[in-house]
C-alpha cells in the first residue's frame, strides 16, 4: 500500500498568483481524481508532486521519501503525463519508447525490449509501432504518453489533464486503460472533466483558488447533496430571475431548453423536482461554496 502525503503546500509565482495556497492531502493506492476548473493550480500541484518545480513552503511523503529533499529517490518511482509533452518528429513509437526507457535506467537490453513490446500492446499501439508519435491523433498520443508512464514499473502516476480534448470513443478507451493500471500504486488524475473522476476514482477533491475546498468519495458526496438538488426546464427569459432569487447552481441548454439545477434542503419553488444528485452537482455546488454541512467529505 502506497501513501502519499502533502501538507501545506504553498506556490506563489513570480507575478504574484498564489497558484497553491495551503493545500494538505492524504492519498493512497488507488485512482485519485483532483478536480477543478481552468487556473485552479491543478497543474501547479501536479508538476510540483513530479520534482518539476519547488513550492514556497510545505512538504510533500511518499512511502516515507521526503520529496522535497530526496527528488531523485521520488523520480526511481514516478511516471509523468504532462499536459503538453513534446516529441521529437519522425521519431517511431517504438524507438521513442525505447529511448526513454534508457533515460527511465532501464538498461538491460533484453528487459527494455519485452517492456517496450508489452506497453505497445497494453495502449493498443503495437500495430503501429513504427509510426512516428507526431503523426499520431491526439487519443493515440495520449495512450503513448501512458505507456511512458508506465516504463520502469512506477509506483507513483500523475496523469494531468488526460482527456481533454478527446473525442467520446478515445476518452473511453483511455479510461480502460487508466482503470487497467494497478490498484496497488497511486494515480493522480487532474482534471477539469466531472465525468473523469466520476467514471475512474474512488477518492477525489476539489482545487479551487489554489485551496481544496472539498475531498471525499465521490458516492458519499453526491449521496450527503441527496434531497437537496432540484431540477426545472425553464424559459430562457425566466432564468435572471431564478439566478436571483434561487441557489442556482448550474444551467444546461439541452435540446434549446435551459434545465435549471437548484441547492436547498425544501422545494425551491414551483414546478422544481427533486432527483438524485450527480457529481457534477457536488462539483457545482462546492466551487459555489453552497455545500451544505459535510458528513461523507471534508469541507475544507
Ligand atoms: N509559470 C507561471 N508563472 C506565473 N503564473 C503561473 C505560472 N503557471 C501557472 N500560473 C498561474 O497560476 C494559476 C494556476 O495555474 P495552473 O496551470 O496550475 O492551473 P490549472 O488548474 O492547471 O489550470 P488549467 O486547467 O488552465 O491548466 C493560474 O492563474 C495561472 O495563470
Amino acid at each position: 500500500m502506497q501513501h502519499l502525503e502533502i501538507t501545506d503546500l504553498c506556490k506563489t509565482y513570480k507575478n504574484g498568483v498564489k497558484a497553491l495556497d495551503n493545500v494538505s492531502l492524504t492519498i493512497s493506492s488507488g485512482m485519485f481524481g483532483l478536480l477543478g476548473p481552468n487556473g485552479a493550480g491543478k497543474s501547479s500541484l501536479m508538476r510540483t508532486l513530479a520534482t518539476l518545480q519547488q513550492p514556497d513552503s510545505g512538504q510533500i511523503s511518499f512511502d516515507g521519501i521526503n520529496v522535497l529533499q530526496h527528488p531523485e529517490q521520488l523520480r526511481m518511482q514516478l511516471g509523468y503525463l504532462p499536459q503538453d509533452f513534446g516529441v521529437y518528429p519522425r521519431v517511431s513509437a517504438l524507438d521513442l519508447l525505447d529511448h526513454m526507457a534508457v533515460l527511465k535506467g532501464v538498461l538491460n537490453k533484453k528487459q527494455r525490449k519485452e517492456q517496450v513490446a508489452a506497453l505497445l500492446q497494453q495502449t493498443n499501439l503495437y500495430t503501429e509501432r513504427k509510426r512516428a508519435v507526431s503523426s499520431f491523433s491526439g487519443g493515440m498520443r495520449q495512450r503513448f504518453g501512458i505507456a511512458q508512464a508506465l516504463l520502469g514499473d512506477p509506483k507513483l502516476i500523475i496523469v494531468d489533464e488526460p482527456t481533454a480534448g478527446l473525442d467520446p470513443l478515445e476518452r473511453n478507451r483511455f479510461h480502460d486503460l487508466l482503470s487497467e493500471i494497478g490498484e496497488n500504486i497511486v494515480v493522480l488524475l487532474s482534471t477539469h472533466i466531472v465525468e473523469d473522476v466520476h467514471d475512474l476514482c474512488s477518492e477525489m477533491a476539489i482545487l479551487a483558488g489554489g485551496k481544496v475546498i472539498l475531498k471525499g468519495k465521490p458516492a458519499s458526496l453526491t449521496q450527503q447533496l441527496d434531497g437537496m438538488i432540484w431540477k426545472k426546464i425553464v424559459p430562457k427569459s425566466a432564468l435572471p430571475v431564478y439566478q436571483q432569487t434561487l441557489d442556482v447552481i448550474s444551467t444546461r441548454l439541452t435540446g434549446g431548453q435551459i434545465t435549471v439545477h437548484a441547492i436547498s434542503p425544501t422545494q425551491p419553488a414551483e414546478g422544481f423536482e427533486s432527483f438524485y444528485p450527480e457529481l457534477e452537482d457536488v462539483y457545482f455546488s462546492a466551487l459555489f461554496g453552497k455545500q451544505p454541512e459535510v458528513k461523507g467529505g471534508v469541507i475544507c
